[in-house]
């Protein structure tokens, strides 16, 4: 149903979680992510990451959790990050340009993944290394697949950000896969979670990539963290 008077969605059929946003939150949301957004590098070493010299977010995550999935979904660009069926796909830390105004940071999932022992060795300790220590990191997405909830890894993980003060966001995963009684339960389950963690942010997400569901809630979120458009290097 659309209001005659202003012509935009009444609350009647908003995403429970867009009700809270306002409508020039949203507004300044999408357009960050409809403007340019280039795939600049893919990183193997702490060495090869480009300068610090925007404000980043990283999406983090367990394998097959849906982290490159996410961003394509986010920036609506179907092969811009490389998503698979098979655990372990990315394997690199890939840098996405969005508008000269922030980093977008994909990353290797941990966890199980379809690769071999010393493989998977190496991007653990480059994903912490990272995570711990990378200067302009504003924000880490932790992914978490609705289905499954938190598992002794991401507890490990936010251990990590929790000790090394690094600001942390819980986003629930693939919530097409779940009734929405039982997404509600894990939602609040996760919720509970959190509570009490120091570096956690305390609003947990909820999104699908294939339903395309929660979307506008996170690119508000990063639109938050971005440079201001005037001051947007191009
Ligand atoms: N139903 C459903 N499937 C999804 C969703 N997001 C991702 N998937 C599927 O989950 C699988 C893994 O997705 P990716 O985006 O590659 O996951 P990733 O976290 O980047 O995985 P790694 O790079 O291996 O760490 C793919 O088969 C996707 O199609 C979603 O919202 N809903
Ligand atoms: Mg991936």
């Amino acid at each position: 149903m659309v209001n005659p008077v202003t012509e935009t969605p009444t609350s009647e059929h908003m995403a429970p979680e867009e009700e809270i946003l306002s409508q020039e939150d949203i507004e300044r949301g999408r357009l960050l992510f409809a403007r340019d957004v280039d795939f600049m590098r893919s990183a193997v070493s702490l060495e090869t990451l480009p300068p610090p010299d925007l404000p980043e977010v990283c999406f983090a995550g367990r394998s097959n959790v849906g982290k490159s999935s996410l961003i394509n979904a986010l920036t609506n660009r179907k092969g811009l990050a490389r998503a698979s069926n098979t655990p372990g796909r990315t394997r690199e830390l890939n840098y996405f340009n969005v508008d000269g105004r922030l980093f977008l940071v994909d990353l290797p999932g941990f966890g199980y993944a379809k690769a071999s022992k010393s493989d998977i060795a190496r991007w653990q300790i480059l994903t912490k290394a990272y995570l711990r220590g990378r200067a302009g990191l504003r924000r880490v997405f932790l992914l978490i697949d609705s289905r499954h909830g938190i598992k002794p890894s991401d507890i490990e993980v936010m251990e990590m950000l929790d000790e090394a003060a690094v600001t942390y966001q819980l986003v629930l995963t693939k919530t097409d896969k779940l009734k929405k009684g039982q997404l509600e339960k894990v939602y609040k389950a996760t919720q509970k979670r959190i509570k009490k963690r120091p570096a956690a942010y305390p609003n947990v997400m909820k999104t699908s990539s294939e339903k395309k569901d929660g979307l506008d809630s996170l690119r508000a979120e990063i639109a938050d963290l971005a440079l201001p458009e005037n001051l947007a290097k191009k």
